[in-house]
């Protein structure tokens, strides 16, 4: 891709972005500006992606045809507004930030902005990211391809309405966190088991993978391939019957109601 990328603010997910979109070979280090307040964090990242260490905000914002926003959600539309002067017309800016609304971005950047809203997650670290897109009207069809084959260097990316926003937080933005929750306890129950941990890990992984790979890969309803695993008076249908008392699929649900409400709440604070 022949455009040059910025990122205020690189942290947990902008760092998950960069080496994604690096590693994908998509864009070159040298294309990219990474600006963060802490001097001895940028030039981590410089050392460890060859990406160009920018010393402020501005600097990213005159510099980048596509500058991703990657602060927390609290200094997000601050940080926007004081780079807002040192932006180009053309600059299309995405926000990563969890309940930050289209509308309250362009009252920080201005109504005539280019501006998209995403939400990714980490795995895009490994290849596996899941991203929604949200364009204001302004960004141009290119523009939104652009975005798009960013984000599906590291995995898969869809470009929705924002309504979609809070549903798309708890299902791939915030999900990595409990899907690693899943993880950790079957791998405690293997180690009760007597299996070694780092093999637990690997078993556990490779077990939610491959699971995983199957409903995107077969196109078959979740339930069917449950059923294909459970033999009849078999050793899957005991697992199933407790996490049935247990609660189980209820307390993902109310989990994840919890979450959508918080995306919400964010949105109007
Ligand atoms: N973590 C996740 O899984 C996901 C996060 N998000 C969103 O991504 C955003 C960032 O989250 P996350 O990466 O977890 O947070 P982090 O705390 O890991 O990263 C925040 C980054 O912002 C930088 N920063 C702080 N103050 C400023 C400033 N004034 N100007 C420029 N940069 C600044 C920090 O730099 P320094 O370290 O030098 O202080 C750091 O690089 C949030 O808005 C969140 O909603 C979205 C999807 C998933
Ligand atoms: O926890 C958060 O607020 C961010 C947004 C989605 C994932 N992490």
């Amino acid at each position: 891709m022949d455009k040059k990328i910025g990122f205020i603010g690189c942290g947990n997910m902008g760092k998950a972005i960069l080496g994604g979109l690096i590693a994908s070979g998509q864009v070159q280090p040298g294309s990219i500006w990474v600006y963060t307040p802490s001097p001895d964090k940028v030039e981590a990242l410089r050392q460890e992606f060859g990406v160009n260490a920018a010393q402020s905000a501005q600097e990213v914002a005159q510099i980048a045809d596509i500058v991703f926003g990657a602060v927390k959600p609290n200094m997000m539309l601050k940080v926007l507004g004081e780079v807002n002067s040192s932006l180009n017309k053309e600059t299309v800016v995405i926000s990563i930030a969890a309940g930050i609304t289209l509308d309250s971005l362009a009252t920080a950047l201005g109504h005539d902005r280019k501006i998209i809203r995403a939400m990714p997650n980490t795995p895009a670290l490994v290849n596996a990211g899941m991203t929604s897109i949200t364009p204001n009207a302004l960004v141009s069809p290119e523009d939104i391809a652009d975005a798009v084959n960013i984000f599906r260097s590291f995995g898969q990316a869809e470009v929705v309405s924002e309504a979609m926003i809070h549903p798309v937080v708890g299902v791939s933005g915030s999900s990595p966190a409990y899907v690693f929750m899943f993880i950790e306890a079957m791998a405690d129950a293997a180690v009760l088991g007597g299996m070694p941990r780092k093999q637990a890990y690997q078993f556990a992984a490779q077990a939610v993978m491959g699971s995983a790979k199957m409903v995107l890969e077969t196109g078959m309803h979740p339930g069917e391939l449950k059923d294909m695993v459970c033999s009849p008076g078999g050793t899957t249908i005991e697992a199933v019957k407790v996490l049935e008392e247990k609660g189980f699929r209820s307390a993902v649900m109310e989990a994840m109601a919890k979450c959508m409400a918080k995306s919400e709440q964010l949105g109007k604070s």
